[in-house]
């Protein structure tokens, strides 16, 4: 029996396996999702990359016009989630490397939309990530890890995060759990936490615990949430031209991420493939 095809990538060391499911025939349930993402006991990975046609997923068949290659974002530990800023380079970079895509822009169905995507000179690249919806509802709340609180902000990207300035990034403590944010029910499908020290002008570092995996190295949907709330904390809004660029240190690396006067946030950074191998059959079989 032939393997099912894989590649391992990362953006800033968010790390993703990437499954070619072209015509959506792999059943790729919670339970495999997690296998495959097992550190120890599978490939490893923040998450899983499913690369499908636009017209086999039902969710976003609607924007086969505009993308004819879906990102299907699955989180470690098996749930969905509507957009992931550094997967959707890594996945371009994947589609480009197998012959899927020319090396020109190329636009990605997601659950949060069509993204452009842009290969830069220097082998960076970059994402249109969309514009960010700040709620009323959400502009206040609260974050709190390691026995400190601190106010956030609600930022959708388009999946939900909450942006924390604190003091120093060690005061989030190991992360091990997820922050607790409130109020009580403020999101109900859970929430990305971001943890934001300045360092300079235009300048910020970050933590991040990511809904449905942990902490981790990197997140750039959180990249783009914590550049507008830094705009925005400066007095800044979309259409104001000073400080439209800023540099987003991650533990796993950096980003650039520049707000546009339409709101959007360009979002530039790496995109490394690593490996590409054959996943055992019997071993998928055995975790469907
Ligand atoms: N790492 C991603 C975000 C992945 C989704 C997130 N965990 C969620 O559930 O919303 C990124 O780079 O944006």
């Amino acid at each position: 029996m032939r393997g099912i095809p894989f590649a391992k990538g990362h953006g800033t060391e968010n790390d993703f396996v990437v499954v070619p499911d072209p015509d959506g025939e792999l059943d790729l349930g919670a339970r495999l999702v997690t296998a495959l993402c097992d550190r120890r006991a599978g490939v490893g990975g923040d998450g899983v990359l499913r690369v499908v046609r636009t017209v086999h997923v039902p969710e976003v068949a609607d924007q086969a016009g505009a993308a004819e290659w879906c990102m299907d974002y699955r989180n470690a530990d098996g749930s969905v989630a509507q957009m992931c800023g550094n997967g959707v380079r890594v996945f371009a970079r994947y589609l480009v490397d197998a012959g899927l895509a020319g090396p020109g822009d190329l636009a990605v169905a997601t659950r949060g939309g069509t993204k452009r995507v842009r290969f830069e000179d220097d082998g960076t690249v970059t994402v249109d990530m969309g514009a960010a919806e700040l709620p009323e509802r959400l502009a206040r709340v609260e974050v709190s890890a390691a026995g400190r609180r601190w106010p956030a902000l609600g930022v959708l990207m388009p999946n939900p995060h909450a942006v924390a300035q604190v003091e120093d990034l060690a005061h989030a403590g190991a992360l091990r759990e997820a922050p607790v944010v409130g109020p009580e029910g403020s999101y109900p499908e859970g929430v990305n936490v971001e943890f934001v020290v300045d360092r300079g002008p235009a300048h910020v570092a970050l933590r991040v615990h990511e809904r449905g995996v942990g902490e981790t190295r990197s997140c750039g949907t959180g990249a783009a949430a914590v550049l507008v709330a830094a705009r925005r904390r400066a007095g800044l809004g979309p259409q104001d031209d000073e400080r439209r660029s800023w540099r987003i240190d991650v533990p796993g690396g950096r980003l650039q991420g520049t707000e546009r006067a339409d709101g959007h946030v360009d979002l530039r950074g790496p995109a490394v493939l690593v490996a590409r191998g054959e996943l055992d059959p019997e071993w998928v079989a055995a975790h469907r």
